[in-house]
């Protein structure tokens, strides 16, 4: 009876990975009692064939209050049974449980050496539910709840606390996890950081820049357009090269010679099949990706590998009053653990913003009538933060050689083709965005 309630529920969660698919079977893998009215569950879904692993937090009271009648799950016994993500009175239990370093029948609650967790604040699911469920505690902490569970420490957690271990600039304070083995390794289930209640996103504050450039006249230039941006795209290119130093510096590096510089060629490749076979819309500029493909192939000399963010983006930074803070080190959502946790070059983030300065020069333009005018001025905005961007990295000590041109062009490219796949999926009116960085300039 509750496997079927859950599986109704479950397929209508943002963060369900399956939606549009049939659930074959739904079965509950744990079911750990945390507190009175509070259980967290851990739940295989079969689709297909193939299964997919995801946890809750099961709560259970005889009556709902209103404030939490959009969580019910349904009724069982006279019991109302709901999503206690969103009922402060049992995520408290969470809190209590990181701060005592706690154990219940194989859930592991810890904090971070050191860390001491005030377990006052009470929480509120986060507005922006989309693949995790964070959990904001006051103005002092956001703990992610990781939903769909891949055995395995969450790659958030590693690089986050090795690299606040360091001391490094530009992250938010860790403070504890949950954790619990899973197919009998120790596998990430939560992730608490410092909430950074003074900041802002790097994505709104982009796009503030870009509104104030489409609204000015025509005649103004991004430079001269207010809420020019410029600066902090520097700044942050600043902060970028000294996240990647102190990754280095923390994990182990290594170099690729010319047959791995070619498997990394292939890599991209085997994307973009991919990409061609779900979204046609590809099709047209296969040939120039593969020459682009190409010219890394054609490299000689090694290319420095080292842990990386893998899926940088203005969504994925903050800018507090002191300085920029890079969030999500989680790699790129969907991905196998091995893939997101293995070197890489440093370039690949450098990529991943550079396409995301074009992001936000873009995605107002679609569907408007003067999209021609725009699209020049777009064109002057995301040329000008990029540079400054690039300009800010090698500032602050981030090696782009001129031999790098041809990799660095790739990852862009191979990241443009990821957001093609991503935008089909998720945001189709957002496809000619990745589709407009083919066009040859
Ligand atoms: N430490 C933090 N302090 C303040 N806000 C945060 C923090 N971490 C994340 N956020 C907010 O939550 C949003 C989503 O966070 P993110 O880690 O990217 O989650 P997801 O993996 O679901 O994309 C961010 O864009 C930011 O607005
Ligand atoms: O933040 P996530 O880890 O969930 O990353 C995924 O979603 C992102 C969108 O939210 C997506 O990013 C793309 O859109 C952004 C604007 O919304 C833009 O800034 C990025 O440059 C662009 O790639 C990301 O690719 C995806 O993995």
């Amino acid at each position: 009876m509750l496997n079927e309630l859950l599986a109704a529920w479950i397929s209508r969660q943002r963060w369900f990975g399956g939606k549009g698919r049939p659930i074959d079977e739904l079965s509950i893998d744990a079911d750990v009692v945390l507190a009175p009215g509070l259980r967290h569950l851990i739940v295989a879904v079969w689709q297909d064939g193939s299964r997919d692993r995801y946890q809750l937090l099961l709560g259970e009271r005889d009556d709902l209050p209103d404030r939490l009648a959009h969580a019910l799950i349904g009724t069982i016994d006279g019991v109302c049974l709901y999503d206690a993500a969103h009922d402060p009175e049992r995520t408290s239990w969470l809190l209590d449980g990181m701060a005592r370093d706690e154990g219940r029948s194989g859930l592991r609650m810890r904090h971070v050496e050191g860390a001491e967790i005030d377990t006052s604040p009470r929480s509120m699911v986060l507005g922006a539910e989309q693949s995790n469920t964070s959990l904001v505690y006051g103005d002092a902490y956001i703990c992610k709840i990781f939903r769909r569970l891949i055995p395995g420490v969450n790659p958030e957690l590693e690089i986050v606390t090795a690299l606040a271990a360091r001391k490094a600039p530009h992250i938010a304070r860790p403070y504890g996890w949950i954790e619990a083995d899973l197919d009998g390794t120790g596998t990430t289930l939560a992730f608490m950081q410092e909430f950074l209640s003074n900041a802002n996103d790097g994505w709104d504050l982009a796009l503030t820049s870009v509104r104030d450039l489409y609204a000015s006249a025509p005649e103004i230039t991004a430079a001269e357009a207010g809420g020019d941006f410029a600066g902090e795209a520097r700044r942050l290119g600043v902060a970028t090269a000294r996240v990647h130093e102190e990754l280095a510096a923390a994990f182990p590096t290594a170099v690729i010679e010319t047959h791995e510089i070619k498997r990394m060629a292939e890599s991209f490749r085997r994307r973009l099949g991919r990409a061609v076979a779900e979204v046609p819309e590809l099709r047209p500029h296969v040939s120039a990706l593969e020459d682009a493909y190409h010219e890394v192939e054609l490299l000689t000399d090694a290319v420095p590998v080292q842990r990386v963010h893998g899926d940088y983006h203005l969504g994925q930074v903050m800018r507090t009053p002191l300085d920029w803070v890079v969030l999500d080190f989680e790699g790129e959502p969907g991905q196998p653990l091995a893939e997101r946790r293995a070197l890489s070059s440093p370039l690949r983030d450098v990529a991943g913003m550079l396409r995301s300065f074009d992001y936000a020069a873009r995605h107002l333009l679609a569907g408007r009538a003067e999209a021609a005018d725009l699209e020049e001025r777009a064109q002057a905005w995301a040329d000008r933060n990029r540079a400054a961007f690039l300009e800010g990295y090698a500032e602050g000590g981030g090696v782009i050689g001129r031999a790098d041109a041809a990799l660095l062009r790739a990852f862009e490219l191979s990241k443009a083709v990821y957001e093609v796949g991503y935008e089909a999926r998720n945001r189709p009116t957002w496809l000619p965005i990745p589709l407009a960085a083919f066009r040859p300039r």
